[in-house]
């Protein structure tokens, strides 16, 4: 899913820069174009001004921007051009966002056929707002006629004249073209010139350039790679932190999960070892806990008492006072019995109406005390439905034979206080015979 989602976002991104490319190519254009009609001022320039006397006519002409000059070598460097005025001195325009200049010019004369190419730029270092001849000359020189009409320049070709430099005596750090400030253009003859007539027909000047730079533009671009690329990074980053936080709450739930199960089960052990009714152990719940009381005794010589107790006609409370009573009257029994019974002992529903209570550490004369307690208080307790009940109780302690004969004593000392008339304790030692 995340890597679908990946694989389209870097498609879209992929697209769209081959469009803005595309688009960037097509569009976006901007120029300055200059011709005869266009409404600057346009002025002839001679070496007369330099001592000279080469002459020369400006026509505006349907045909374009028409320079006659007559070159007379009178002065050391003759020479003659137009020049057209974009602005007042200081306040030049920005030539510097064309990236080119398109130049459809023509030379009719004798000798070199070159012509000169200025851009001049204001800078108030350099610049003297009175002295046209302290503008920068950014210049390039070729030869028109050798194309068929016009022909592309980069401004990146044109350089700073020599001449100008050293006649200005201007600083190295000045040396560079610059096109931020520019308030003249000239078109010029070239430098090695012959006498006589020369003319020179400029049908159009064009600036072309992009709106927009074209390193903005790719910075743009790359910009919204890096911004993709951010945003995909910062996505994934909180896809993993909810994914771990997802995962960390799962791990807490299963974690309650087992421990509730724990409990559960802890439940189930707790109530497969008790009777559902009365709460007491029943004989899987004794099972082990009477072993290790049978051991302790072996090892550790400590005394072991039991005492079994059948509730004294049961059957009766049953069928006079209904099962319910009787399942009370047990509940109340129980809850008696634990009453009077130590932290160490054990009350376990033997089966129906009949318990054993497992007392460790207890000699059989404490154990009959404790029986005769439970049994005299069974005796003034208040019963369900007013039921009278009295309860009978074989007591014993275990001596050296097996848990079996253990119980079966115990039994036997309860058959006995049955026979002898219920509601009564005997008591058996270990060898009740001896
Ligand atoms: N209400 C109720 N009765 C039970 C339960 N378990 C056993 N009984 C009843 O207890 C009675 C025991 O009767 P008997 O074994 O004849 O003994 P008894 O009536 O107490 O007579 P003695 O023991 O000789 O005094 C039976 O009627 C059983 O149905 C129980 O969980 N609830």
């Amino acid at each position: 899913m995340q890597s679908k989602s990946l694989s389209t976002g870097l498609l879209l991104l992929v697209l769209f820069s081959v469009i803005s490319l595309f688009a960037y190519q097509h569009s976006f254009n901007t120029s300055l174009v200059i011709n005869a009609e266009s409404d600057y001022a346009f002025k002839p320039i001679t070496d007369e001004s330099q001592g000279g006397k080469t002459t020369a006519t400006l026509t505006l002409t349907p045909q374009g921007i028409v320079l006659e000059c007559n070159i007379v070598k009178a002065y050391a460097w003759p020479f003659c051009e137009f020049a057209i005025k974009l602005s007042e001195i200081s306040e030049g325009i920005d030539i510097s966002k064309y990236d080119t200049v398109t130049l459809d010019a023509r030379y009719e004369g004798e000798g070199s056929q070159r012509i000169r190419f200025y851009i001049r730029n204001f800078h108030p270092t350099y610049t003297d707002i009175h002295n046209d001849a302290t503008l920068k000359v950014n210049e390039v020189e070729y030869e028109p006629n050798l194309y068929s009409s016009e022909v592309t320049i980069p401004l990146k070709n044109f350089q700073v004249a020599s001449w100008w430099i050293s006649e200005l005596n201007i600083p190295l750090e000045h040396f560079a073209p610059d096109f931020t400030n520019v308030s003249v253009l000239e078109i010029a003859t070239g430098s090695l010139i012959s006498e006589g007539p020369v003319k020179i027909v400029v049908e159009e000047i064009r600036f072309d350039g992009k709106l927009i730079p074209e390193t903005v533009f790719l910075t743009g671009i790359i910009g919204v790679w890096i911004a993709f690329a951010i945003i995909y990074l910062l996505s994934d980053l909180k896809r993993l932190r909810v994914d771990l936080s997802s995962t960390r709450q799962k791990a807490i739930e299963l974690e309650s999960l087992t421990e509730a199960l724990k409990l559960e089960s802890k439940k189930f052990e707790t109530m497969a070892k008790r009777d559902p009714l009365t709460g007491a152990r029943n004989r899987a719940g004794i099972r082990d806990s009477l072993f290790e009381q049978v051991q302790l005794v072996y090892l550790q010589q400590t005394p072991l008492s039991i005492v079994f107790m059948d509730l004294d006609h049961f059957k009766q409370i049953n069928d006079v006072h209904g099962h319910d009573v009787g399942d009370e009257v047990l509940k109340v029994f129980a809850g008696l019995v634990t009453g009077l019974t130590r932290q160490g002992d054990s009350l376990v529903r033997w089966g129906g109406e009949e318990f054993l209570l497992v007392c460790p550490n207890t000699e059989l004369d404490q154990a009959s005390q404790l029986a005769e307690k439970i049994r005299s208080l069974l005796e003034v307790s208040q019963w369900p439905d007013g039921v009278k009940v009295t309860c009978s109780f074989g007591v014993t302690q275990m001596g050296q034979e097996s848990t079996g004969e253990f119980i079966a004593r115990a039994d036997e000392a309860l058959y006995k206080a049955k026979s002898k008339g219920r509601n009564r304790v005997v008591s058996f030692h270990s060898n009740p015979k001896g």
